[in-house]
């Protein structure tokens, strides 16, 4: 079900699609008419650009916006090496900055290529007179418990597991907890930026649809009195510079770079409606493309509650190999390829690079013995993969220190999968018997097979 149908109050207003031209102003009259830069804008503000792309970008990726501020973002003092690694010196209860920790990646920020995938679990509110940007690549950050307040400079968002939201590279936000403790999952794209999967023969409308992505409107903030710190993680390692303004004091912008929402319940979740187990990516909610087309440097794919009717089909997905890595998550409920209990809410699962797998032996037995009526899978339930062309690695944190490591998974999953195999009997063969299951003839046709 949809989250967003609730009012959540003036606090958070946005303005919908996803691609769209957005403009926005705090203060009627504050954005420029007709000029990007004028000698002097409205009220006084100062006129400033954010590129997302390189100025010369081809017209349909090019991502910018004009912003007008109280204060340009570059009046700040000298950045300076913070700790990277070791920033742990309270222990257990970390703010938004402090608390994510890579698990994965591959690739390099500095050669704005590849991906990082994050953990967070955040206990406290980042200090009012603190803002951070990353200037590695976009954030698209999934919530798995407790609500992300975040405070950017184009506007406030407000995002709690199954949503989503995406805070591109340089973007400078500062998040608190409005109910307490969050954790979820982050994946920092080093390359490009994410868009919407093209819909080929499913027609204009479905997956997730454009106008239900939403970006903030200009809120700001007025302190030229306090010193404030920004953060910024640059190369993978942060940085903090003082500056004695806030950070957020964007009166209007207007542009095609901005951080956006969307409420994972709204995904419109096609699939088959008469046999067999279709590829994951018609769950693609955004992808990110490398250079070669149809092949991702990150898809964020949802297995949303949804009906399967697909008759004599082995329902849950097949076991398989691929040449594109699976790193999975779960927000609530249980996984359908994961019935047998290793697969929890917050975990995580890698399958990388031609790693074997598929359901679990529990899942197996059941879905081979069951009976094909239409049913109802994943209700309650959300899980997702950041699915990606490059071989992922596990960082250290991820193998050892967070010490979470499920070490019987393969035995768990797989390793009590039984043979069922029997070979024909020479009657069955010769009475041609021996063809295996057929197709599905759900209309009473036949279906020809072959031997
Ligand atoms: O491995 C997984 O659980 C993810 C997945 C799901 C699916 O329905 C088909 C292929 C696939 O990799
Ligand atoms: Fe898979």
């Amino acid at each position: 079900m949809p989250l967003t149908d609730f009012k959540v109050g003036e606090k958070y207003k946005y303005q919908n699609g996803l691609g769209s031209y957005h403009e926005t102003e705090a203060v009627d009259g504050a954005l420029p008419i007709g000029t990007n830069s004028p000698q002097k804008s409205p009220f006084g503000l100062y006129n400033e650009k954010l590129s997302g792309t390189a100025f010369t970008a081809p017209r349909g990726e090019n991502q910018q916006s004009w912003l007008y501020r109280i204060l340009p973002a570059s009046a700040h003092k000298p950045f300076e090496a913070r700790e990277t690694d070791t920033f742990d010196t309270n222990p257990g209860i970390h703010d938004w900055v402090h608390s994510l920790r890579l698990v994965a990646g591959a690739g390099d920020p500095t050669m704005k290529s590849g991906l990082g995938i994050f953990i967070f679990a955040a206990g406290k509110d980042m200090n009012p007179h603190e803002a951070f940007y990353s200037a590695d690549g976009d954030l698209l950050i999934v919530p798995q418990h407790g609500a992300l307040d975040i405070q950017t400079e184009l506007g406030k968002i407000l995002v709690r597991p199954n949503e989503i939201c995406v805070i591109p590279r340089g973007i400078r936000h500062r998040v608190t907890l409005p109910e307490g403790p969050v954790r979820g999952y982050i994946l920092e794209l080093y390359q490009g930026h994410f868009g919407l999967p093209e819909l080929g023969p499913i027609g204009s409308n479905g997956l997730a649809n454009v106008r239900d992505f939403q970006a903030p409107v200009a809120h700001f903030d007025e302190d030229t009195e306090n010193e404030y710190t920004l953060f910024a993680k640059f190369s993978g390692h942060l940085f903090a510079a003082k500056q004695n303004h806030t950070p957020f004091d964007v009166v209007a912008w207007h542009g095609t770079y901005y951080p956006y929402k969307y409420d994972l319940g709204r995904f419109n979740t096609i699939g088959s409606i008469s046999y067999d187990h279709p590829d994951p990516s018609i769950f693609t909610v955004l992808t990110a493309q490398s250079e070669h087309a149809g092949t991702a440097i990150a898809d964020f794919v949802i297995f949303p509650p949804r009906w399967l009717v697909a008759e004599n089909t082995f329902r849950p997905p097949w076991y398989h190999r691929n040449t594109m890595s699976e790193f999975m998550g779960l927000i609530h409920g249980q996984y359908d390829a994961k019935t047998g209990g290793g697969f929890q809410p917050a975990g995580a699962s890698l399958h990388n690079v031609m790693s074997a797998h598929g359901p679990d032996a529990a899942t197996h037995e059941k879905a081979s013995n069951a009976q094909l009526k239409p049913m109802k899978v994943g209700e309650g339930s959300m899980a997702f993969m950041f699915e990606s062309c490059l071989m992922v690695g596990v960082t250290e944190w991820g193998l050892k220190k967070c010490a979470k490591v499920q070490e019987g998974y393969n035995a768990e999953s797989w390793e009590p999968l039984k043979p069922h195999f029997q070979r024909p009997t020479p009657a069955e063969i010769v009475n041609g018997t021996a063809h295996g299951t057929k197709g599905p003839a759900a209309n009473g046709a036949q279906v020809p097979h072959y031997t």
